[in-house]
């Protein structure tokens, strides 16, 4: 069964829809059923611009059920306002130019503004802590650490995706419909609801399908005036490849199978197109002629796409997924022809590092792409801010498959709405920071999309058009006759197919040249296919870094989280207070069995009456074998110092056994120098440990140190 439900909107409902509280132009807060204080009883706060007005904590818009409440109307279909629009067409072009609430102009066949962007944070459970606050204003989001976050509309907890669609999304569709590009995503990390906004629920529809019920519901309208024809895609990037979600490869084609002629739907490939901007080779193409025949592709295709557990969503997208819903309508007096393409993103959710490996691949593939989204968005809105707009560089669209695919809509060529969606939980505050600073920059980008007209137009379109190909053609025509006319470059073009023949007529040098195009057409071809080639190598190993990255970081971030727990940090410092003082016993417990042994060694050597003197140093070690007896510190002949010591000397072995069989049992003595030795080798051996504890709890602690100052 669909899960989709086919929400049917009445003709009249299509027209952008503004709460209560825009409408009228203030700040009274509805009342239904909300637990919203009136902003003259809210709490008042400076903002980091000084001006003092309402606002409501985030945790404070909760009602009895713990659901999170805001001034705007929950109003499932029943209580927006009915616009007196009879047909888009006759709508003056005042009233289309509500995209976003920042400065746009609106003429027939230009949209120049900003990028319609909003904030949708996911209802918090009771239990759960948030600093965030909502504005009453309903388009600002404040947090005490980084003051406000100001967009076109900041949704609440109580709006449904209906009330979010007329907020952002209905004006995306009508210019759609009037013949510009339109593109809408939602943006945020796993589980902030990107899916739930999107798609929905049969109770609660997503923007997807009232995106198409408007659709239809305005072809149904103005059938009199235009004939339509409506296609539909639908694909999805995963793993930086682009999957034909209509066409899933193992349902019709075995791979074995795919060839040139018959492209493999499981990595679609990207090329330039002079209409569209890009093109993806090989996606199908499915005609639709209604509502339920459009959501029924998008089911079957929903089916196929992939999704799996994190943390935060036992069923998330792993995946970007666009639905792209191509209408072409013909005016049925003027001949006027429109093409025009929805694209619907449900893009996949950033995550911290997974545990599983295939996750932690996608997470990787994921992050990467939503990282070349985010900086192309900087740079573009560098460009749009910077007065100059020199220094912003190159926009990396070729990074990523996701910016590549949309980098038509985010150069300007389409209006866009974009829906932020954000946890507001503690525990995703860092999350929530990056998102609404992307949100911001996406703010600043300034579009200039225009409509996509076709020939068969207005007489000065069509007038336009020609003009242009027939400049085309005259510039064709003067490049021909300049290799006509230049012998030389005519035989350096043409020397690779062979010789011209001297009787050449312009015809069959036309011919040659048309060879000569071909020929340079397939290079370009291969040298394409090698840049291609190169650049997945080039990403391939970018994801690898990009992994292991990840693995580091998850690493240092784990030794830092442990070293940030003073507890953990009170234990090792006791450990390491613990770990010097045993050394401390050991290294004293050495001395004195050496010194015991030096006694030993001095009376066997020199004889029981013998004393050793009380100023000798202690004897270190004695090593005993065949050709020396090594004494570090060892007693030697009396005619040599008169019974004194050495520092570490040599003395001959012959000498040593002398003596020692002079005084009595040479195997006695040698047994108790081997196991004193063996007994201080096994101290040294363990202080040796020690050591090396020490050394790495002092590494740790400099570790420590050096990311508490970098994080100061
Ligand atoms: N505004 C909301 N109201 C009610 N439930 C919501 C809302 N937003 C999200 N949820 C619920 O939270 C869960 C996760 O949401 P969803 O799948 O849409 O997240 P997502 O951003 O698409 O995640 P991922 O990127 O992992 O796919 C779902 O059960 C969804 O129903």
């Amino acid at each position: 069964m669909s899960n989709f439900t086919v929400p049917r909107l009445s003709p009249n409902k299509r027209q952008s829809y503004r709460p209560p509280s825009r409408q009228n132009g203030s700040s009274a807060i509805s009342t239904g059923g909300s637990l919203r204080r009136p902003a003259s009883t809210m709490s008042l706060r400076s903002t980091s611009s000084g001006i003092r007005r309402p606002s409501t904590p985030v945790s404070s818009l909760r009602n009895t059920s713990g659901s999170m409440i805001s001034s705007r109307a929950s109003s499932p279909n029943s209580s927006r306002p009915s616009s007196s629009l009879s047909s888009r067409s006759t709508r003056p072009v005042s009233s289309m130019s509500g995209l976003s609430s920042r400065s746009s102009t609106f003429n027939e066949n230009i949209y120049s503004g900003t990028i319609m962007v909003s904030v949708r944070p996911r209802p918090l459970r009771e239990q759960v802590k948030t600093s965030w606050m909502i504005d009453s204003d309903e388009s600002t989001i404040y947090s005490p650490e980084l003051g406000d976050f100001t967009f076109d509309s900041v949704f609440g907890n109580e709006v449904n995706n209906q009330d979010v669609y007329n907020t952002s999304v209905a004006d995306i569709v009508n210019k759609t419909l009037d013949g510009f590009n339109g593109t809408v995503f939602a943006y945020g990390i796993t589980g902030s609801g990107k899916t739930h906004s999107m798609q929905g629920s049969p109770s609660d529809p997503g923007i997807i399908p009232l995106a198409v019920t408007e659709i239809f519901n305005f072809i149904n309208e103005n059938s009199h005036i235009k004939n339509y024809s409506v296609k539909v895609s639908y694909l999805e990037i995963y793993n930086e490849k682009i999957l034909d979600l209509l066409q899933p490869e193992n349902s019709s084609t075995p791979q074995a199978f795919s060839s040139a002629s018959n492209p493999s739907t499981n990595d679609l490939k990207i090329r330039d197109d002079p209409m569209t901007g890009v093109k993806v080779v090989g996606l199908s193409e499915e005609p639709v002629n209604s509502v339920d025949e459009l959501l029924s592709v998008i089911e079957r295709g929903h089916m196929s796409r992939k999704t799996g557990e994190t943390e935060f969503n036992s069923r998330s997208s792993r995946s970007h997924a666009i639905v792209l819903i191509r209408i072409c309508s013909i005016d049925i007096l003027t001949k006027a022809e429109t093409v025009s393409t929805l694209s619907l993103c449900d893009l996949a959710g950033s995550e911290r590092a997974a545990t599983q490996t295939a996750r932690r691949k996608e997470g990787a593939y994921i992050n990467k792409s939503l990282l070349a989204l985010s900086t192309a968005i900087a740079k573009l809105s560098a460009a749009s801010t910077s007065k100059t707009n020199s220094n912003v560089g190159h926009i990396p669209f070729r990074d990523s498959k996701l910016t590549r695919l949309l980098q038509p809509s985010l150069s300007g060529n389409s209006v866009i709405s974009i829906l932020c969606t954000v946890h507001l939980g503690e525990q995703s505050y860092s999350e929530t920071v990056s998102t609404l600073r992307f949100a911001a920059k996406a703010k600043n980008i300034t579009l200039n999309a225009s409509k996509h007209e076709l020939l068969g137009g207005s007489n000065s379109e069509k007038d336009r058009v020609i003009e242009k190909l027939q400049n085309a053609i005259q510039k064709q025509k003067v490049e021909i006759e300049l290799l006509k006319a230049s012998n030389g470059l005519n035989s350096l073009s043409i020397s690779s197919l062979g010789p011209l023949s001297e009787s050449s007529s312009s015809s069959s040098d036309s011919l040659r040249l048309r060879d000569v195009n071909a020929q340079l057409a397939s290079e370009n071809r291969l040298l394409t296919e090698r840049v291609e080639h190169l650049s997945r190598l080039m990403d391939e190993k970018r994801t690898e870094n990009v992994i292991l990255k990840t693995d580091i970081m998850t690493s240092l971030t784990s030794v830092g989280t442990l070293l940030n727990n003073p507890t953990v940090l009170r234990n090792l410092e006791e450990l390491f207070r613990d770990q010097a003082t045993e050394i401390e016993e050991y290294n004293s417990y050495i001395s004195h069995l050496e010194n015991e042994l030096g006694k030993y060694e001095y009376k066997k050597y020199f004889g029981e009456s013998q004393n050793q003197p009380d100023s000798s140093p202690a004897v270190v070690a004695v090593v005993v074998n065949d050709e020396n007896i090594e004494c570090p510190l060892s007693p030697i002949s009396d005619s040599d110092m008169n019974g004194g010591y050495k520092t570490h000397g040599l003395v001959s072995p012959s000498k040593v056994r002398n003596n020692v069989l002079k005084n009595g049992n040479q195997r006695e003595l040698q047994s108790l120098i081997e196991t004193q030795k063996e007994e201080i080798d096994d101290l040294k051996e363990s202080i040796k440990n020690k050591d090396k504890i020490i050394k790495a709890l002092r590494t740790s602690s400099r570790f420590k140190n050096s990311l508490s100052t970098d994080l100061q």
